[in-house]
């Protein structure tokens, strides 16, 4: 469902993504795992536009949606949840959401959306900045999807989130992959929560997958070695 083959990025002479696979199949969740400035960020922003790619093919479905503006990549299928969540603060919390409606042409906010976050729906009217950080995570998820997405891109979304919060995250993305079918890649840095909700774990380390593992039978001290150096 997303492919991507020989992907590489520069900041400046900086080569900071190095000719990166990857192959995620329908309604599969991959964990993207690495330290800091390891090239997780830099992988999500290229994979939807915001960083040029020097080289590669980004493939969702059998749309090749390299080269694309990141406008065109949602069209085909792509969203992504930013690291850091960016909602929009002063607007409410149902507005925030409106804004993902933009390329289905949809009205209103699909119910079904707040089925899955019924807290949006009690606070659909409260301003995006008043809500907690595990909150505004759900409702920069929620913006995503109302793209009616095929595949999910999120950065760090336990960034910031209390450990009990983080638990109702993983079943959520769980959630979200068994009823929506969505496939999903997830960049992270807590172990715990790759083990939660993805189906495969990958680790990178300066912008190359060093390490990959289906979620059973993962080794992980040698995961957490990675994560710890
Ligand atoms: N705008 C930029 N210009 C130049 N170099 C950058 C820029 N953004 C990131 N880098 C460098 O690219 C490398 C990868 O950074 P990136 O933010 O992708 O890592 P990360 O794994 O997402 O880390 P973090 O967990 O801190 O977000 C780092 O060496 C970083 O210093």
């Amino acid at each position: 469902m997303l492919t991507v083959s020989n992907l590489r990025v520069f900041y400046g002479q900086s080569e900071i993504i190095h000719g990166l696979d990857l192959d995620l199949g329908p309604a599969e969740i991959v964990a993207v795992m690495g330290r800091n400035g390891m090239g997780k960020t830099t992988l999500m922003k290229s994979l939807i536009g915001i960083v040029p790619a020097a080289e590669g093919s980004i493939r969702v479905g059998d749309a090749e949606v390299a080269g694309l503006e990141s406008y065109r990549r949602v069209a085909a299928g792509l969203a992504y949840v930013p690291q850091g969540r960016m909602i929009f603060p002063a607007m409410t919390v149902q507005e925030n959401i409106e804004t993902g409606l933009t390329v289905t042409g949809e009205r209103a906010v699909p119910e079904q959306l707040y089925t899955l976050f019924p807290v949006l729906k009690d606070m659909r009217g409260r301003r995006g900045g008043n809500l907690s950080g595990g909150q505004q995570q759900q409702l920069a998820i929620a913006r995503a999807l109302a793209s009616k997405p095929r595949v999910l891109l999120l950065d760090e979304p336990t960034e910031g989130i209390q450990p009990s919060i983080i638990k109702d995250m993983a079943k959520t993305l769980c959630r979200i992959r068994d009823e929506i079918g969505l496939t999903i890649l997830v960049s992270e840095q807590v172990l715990s929560f790759a083990l939660d909700m993805a189906d495969r774990v990958l680790v990178i380390e300066k912008g190359a997958i060093v390490h990959e593992s289906p979620r059973q039978g993962i080794d992980e001290e040698k995961v957490s070695a990675f994560l710890s150096v």
